[in-house]
């Protein structure tokens, strides 16, 4: 990208008036998107299966190396087999500078701006883990996700179904999006930041659910998949009420090209769902034009903030689905979208962060910073 408007990490906070040239809100702040390096070449190549695995053009070879790419572990063997390792992550985290070591420019950003924070769950608020049903998250993150929330509108941004995300996260001041911002509902409780941030009056109960026809499709290719997958160890199927995953965390790696096959073969017999890839999982999800990235503007707009140019929305997520969310902020100029992860990956987000402890690190100095202002102010 060749915005006149794209300004490097190091300009950040100089760069707020640069960085309206081109800036579809007058008064926002646009944020580093530079474009993806040669550098990332192992990488690039997996993206390619993975996009080829989308389009359902991939052979055996591909979905097999996609696979590969979305294990941690996998990925790291493979880019450390590249040359210059160490460089490439410090080119990469020049690019995508640490939302803590970069803390101040991005306070500095949302001067006059009231930031809306929205969270991915797995990966993000809690550690990856074998089961997906004991993805807990610790109490301190969710007394900071609290903290959070007491101070700006907060909504968790989940490929999981609303009820099971809530049951992780137990928060009712918060707004859920879940099965990938299909199923919006408003806090079950106000909290005080939705009596004095939000524009509009926090709107309860379920507020948007786009894929609700797909209900009984979706019940359908869950079965279809469980019959389908179930004599391959491991393989685990997960009902997500709008979308189904299908993880391989657990498989042997000698039955992926097997399970991957079987996958695209039932996802075949409907053609209005489509298949993609997250952290060793395979999403099968309706195909209608509607991601995380839609879910942001769609809640922005709840909370009163449609074309506002006084708002902050910080985005924090690790996987291929928040993708669409960093885009979004990248195409408004506005924001601050924030990858966690501990290895250089192409990504839309302009700063980085390695865990979640991090992130539970960033959110209550976050929070810190807000008193901190707030008892300034009153002084
Ligand atoms: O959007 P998210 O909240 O990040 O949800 C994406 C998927 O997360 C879960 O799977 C991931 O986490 C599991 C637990 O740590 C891990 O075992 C799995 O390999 C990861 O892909 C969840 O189970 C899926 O349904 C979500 O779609």
């Amino acid at each position: 990208m060749a915005k006149a408007s794209v300004v490097v990490p190091e300009q950040v906070g100089a760069a707020a008036v640069a960085a309206q040239v081109g800036c579809p809100c007058p008064g926002t702040t646009l944020f580093p998107y530079p474009p993806p390096r040669a550098g990332i070449a192992v990488r690039r190549k997996c993206l390619q299966a993975a996009q080829q695995l989308e389009l359902g053009a991939g052979l055996r070879g591909g979905w097999v190396e996609s696979m590969r790419a979305s294990s941690p572990t996998h990925a790291k063997a493979a880019a450390a087999l590249a040359a210059g390792v160490d460089e490439e992550h410090a080119a990469w985290m020049a690019r995508h500078p640490s939302a803590l070591g970069e803390f101040e420019k991005v306070v500095a950003a949302s001067k006059g701006k009231q930031i809306v924070m929205f969270l991915d769950y797995d990966g993000t608020l809690s550690p990856i883990v074998d089961d997906p049903d004991a993805a807990f998250m610790s109490e301190t993150m969710r007394m900071a996700v609290r903290s959070v929330a007491k101070h700006f509108p907060t909504a968790i941004v989940s490929g999981r179904c609303r009820d099971k995300v809530f049951e992780f996260v137990k928060l009712a001041e918060l707004y859920y999006a879940g099965s990938h911002g299909m199923d919006i509902k408003g806090p079950a409780k106000p909290s005080s930041s939705s009596r004095h941030a939000a524009k509009s009056p926090p709107p309860k109960g379920v507020l948007f659910q786009p894929a609700s026809e797909f209900l009984p499709m979706i019940e359908q290719v869950h079965q279809r998949l469980e019959q389908a997958t179930s004599s391959i160890p491991g393989a685990k199927v997960e009902n997500n009420k709008f979308c189904v995953s299908v993880h391989f965390r657990c498989v042997d790696e000698k039955s992926w090209g097997a399970l991957a096959e079987t996958v695209r073969r039932v996802v075949r017999e409907f053609p209005r769902l489509r298949l993609s890839q997250g952290r060793m999982v395979f999403e099968v999800r309706p195909t209608i034009k509607w991601d995380k990235g839609k879910a942001l503007e769609f809640l922005l707009d709840s909370l009163g903030f449609a074309d506002c140019s006084d708002v902050l929305p910080v985005y924090i997520g690790d996987d291929r689905t928040d993708e669409d969310a960093f885009k979004v902020l990248r195409r408004r100029g506005q924001g601050v979208g924030i990858l966690v992860s501990k290895h250089p990956k192409e990504t839309s987000a302009s700063f980085s962060l390695q865990e979640p402890a991090e992130v539970m690190e960033f959110l209550l100095r976050l929070v810190e910073w807000k008193r901190l202002s707030r008892a300034r102010l009153r002084l």
